[in-house]
């Protein structure tokens, strides 16, 4: 495998006597598309949320690109980004204005030439002035996706990506990201409900259960360990044993 940009060791998250996630470790390699899958309250936003700082861990280690996320935190975070249906951009600017305010948070250069770039990729031109209020859902999806490439980053953790986007869309996207790691060697953690995609995107998945990692493999190796048909089928076996 190629060098590993993330390191993650032991890592766990306490709410009071609740363990959310339990020791868990895993490498995201370079250019590597690693899945995190699980039922709902498995864990997976908290993982986010620790790997972006945003949730102190109760212990364990994060290292991305070599270094400490808790004595790095501004070095590291200037190279990662996020998306998720959950975050909310401001909602009286337009779409443009929006990009332009996060490419300024990272002082970027060729700023006008980067938020075309992203505008034109994810289809946005015909609503770019549109304030972000007005946005339907599967915009509002896909301009979160834009703000999240907008920066280059070199790991980006996305949190179901293609929620509520139309097919045709969400295939478009599972391509621009396939793409954009091909041409710079992101990489990705990657959650999704949808197991196809999550087969079609992850080199390799790792399965939460009550904040523990219960498989870690690729989705072909996880179906045959656990002898079901498809990925969907390990999910209701191990979803329904919580
Ligand atoms: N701030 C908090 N205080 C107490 N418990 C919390 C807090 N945040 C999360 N939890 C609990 O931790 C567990 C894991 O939640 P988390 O949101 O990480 O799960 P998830 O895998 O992302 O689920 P989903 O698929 O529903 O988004 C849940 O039982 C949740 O109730």
């Amino acid at each position: 495998m190629s060098p590993s940009v993330v390191e993650v060791r032991n890592l766990t998250k306490r709410f009071g006597a609740f363990t959310a996630v339990d020791g868990i470790s895993f490498d995201i390699g370079r250019g590597e598309i690693l899945g995190l899958l699980g039922p709902n309250g498995a864990g997976k936003t908290t993982t986010f949320q620790m790997m972006l700082g945003l949730v102190t861990p109760s212990s364990g280690s994060i290292r991305m690109f070599g270094l400490d996320l808790q004595t790095n935190r501004e070095a590291i975070l200037q190279q990662v980004n996020f998306s998720s249906t959950y975050i909310s951009l401001p909602y009286s600017l337009t779409v443009e204005e929006n990009l332009s305010v996060v490419a300024r948070l990272y002082g970027m250069s060729n700023m006008a030439g980067r938020i075309d770039d992203m505008v034109k990729k994810l289809e946005m031109g015909e609503w770019r002035t549109k304030l972000t209020r007005k946005l339907s859902s599967g915009q509002m999806t896909r301009l979160t996706l834009a703000k999240a490439l907008l920066t280059e980053p070199k790991v980006l953790f996305l949190d179901e990506p293609t929620a509520s986007l139309d097919p045709d869309i969400a295939h478009k996207i599972r391509a621009i990201l396939l793409e954009e790691r091909q041409a710079t060697g992101l990489s990705i953690l990657y959650t999704s409900h949808n197991m196809r995609e999550m087969e079609e995107m992850s080199d390799r998945i790792i399965f939460l259960q009550r904040g523990k990692i219960v498989a870690e493999g690729t989705a072909k190796d996880i179906v045959a360990r656990f002898g079901q048909a498809d990925l969907e089928e390990v999910f209701l076996k191990l979803a329904r044993e919580q």
